[in-house]
């Protein structure tokens, strides 16, 4: 697809109202947040955040030829990132905001991608489709972890792999006042300095220390039928990569 086209719609409605009560918010928060995304997330993470995903691709062990899907994909961070790495790969960036995917599809080299519209919840893709599924930021967002990772372990190819980067609670221990200060001022004034839009990031405050523990999403992924679970911290384990296999 050209950046020039719109993403295609996937099987599955993209409707608010199919969405639930979550669902509809967060896409609406996410299409609101499109065109400063990138320059936040630069900011927030003090550039480190293209090294994570390096991290990410690195682990999804995607044979060259391969077929992954990038969900959650935004802009096209991840997604790009295969691409450069694996130029023969086929790199699908799926994600449920119109707004984040129409201003991935205008970045250099988006067009080599296959941007699809589509739902988390409920994946357009057949059973066994993928030699790999990745996804940025997404699981803090959903209603319901376990249909999440259901629906990613049903669409990966038996063997395949899943990569998971997102935020976590606090740790316990020294850094914990200064990283809740961060997260609890530091994030929605950055939010209202360079997005204008400081209730977006006093969400990823609040939804990050209500997340899951390093451990126990690790526990969601085996729970989900997921093999050899695994996961490293980074950045004063203020961030995770998970990463799993489907059984062959
Ligand atoms: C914080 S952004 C991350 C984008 C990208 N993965 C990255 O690393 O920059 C989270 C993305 O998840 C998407 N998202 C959240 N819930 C989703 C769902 N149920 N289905 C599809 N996309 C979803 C949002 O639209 C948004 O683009």
């Amino acid at each position: 697809m050209t950046p020039e086209t719109k993403p295609e719609h996937g099987a599955q409605p993209s409707h608010h109202a199919d969405l639930g009560e979550k669902g509809a918010r967060i896409q609406g928060m996410f299409d609101k947040l499109a065109p400063r995304y990138d320059l936040m997330n630069r900011v927030m993470t003090m550039g480190q955040d293209q090294r994570w995903r390096r991290f990410v691709v690195a682990r999804a062990e995607l044979a060259e030829g391969g077929r992954v899907l990038d969900l959650a994909s935004g802009t096209g961070d991840i997604a790009l990132e295969f691409k450069r790495r694996l130029p023969e790969a086929t790199v699908i960036a799926g994600d449920f905001s119109l707004g984040m995917m129409r201003h991935g599809i205008t970045r250099p080299h988006a067009g080599q991608l296959h941007w699809i519209a589509c739902d988390a919840m409920r994946l357009p893709f057949a059973d066994n489709s993928f030699g790999a599924v990745t996804f940025g930021y997404l699981l803090r967002n959903v209603a319901s972890i376990p249909t999440a990772l259901a629906e990613v372990y049903r669409v990966l190819e038996p063997g395949g792999k899943v990569v998971c980067l997102d935020t976590t609670p606090p740790p316990p221990g020294i850094l914990r006042p200064f990283i809740r200060t961060y997260l609890n001022h530091g994030l929605p004034l950055l939010g209202r300095l360079l997005s204008a839009d400081a209730s977006a990031y006093a969400y990823l405050s609040s939804s990050t220390q209500s997340f899951e523990t390093a451990e126990d999403l690790a526990d969601l992924f085996s729970g989900a039928g997921f093999q050899s679970v695994a996961f490293r911290h980074f950045m004063f384990r203020t961030v995770a990569i998970h990463w799993a296999r489907k059984p062959s």
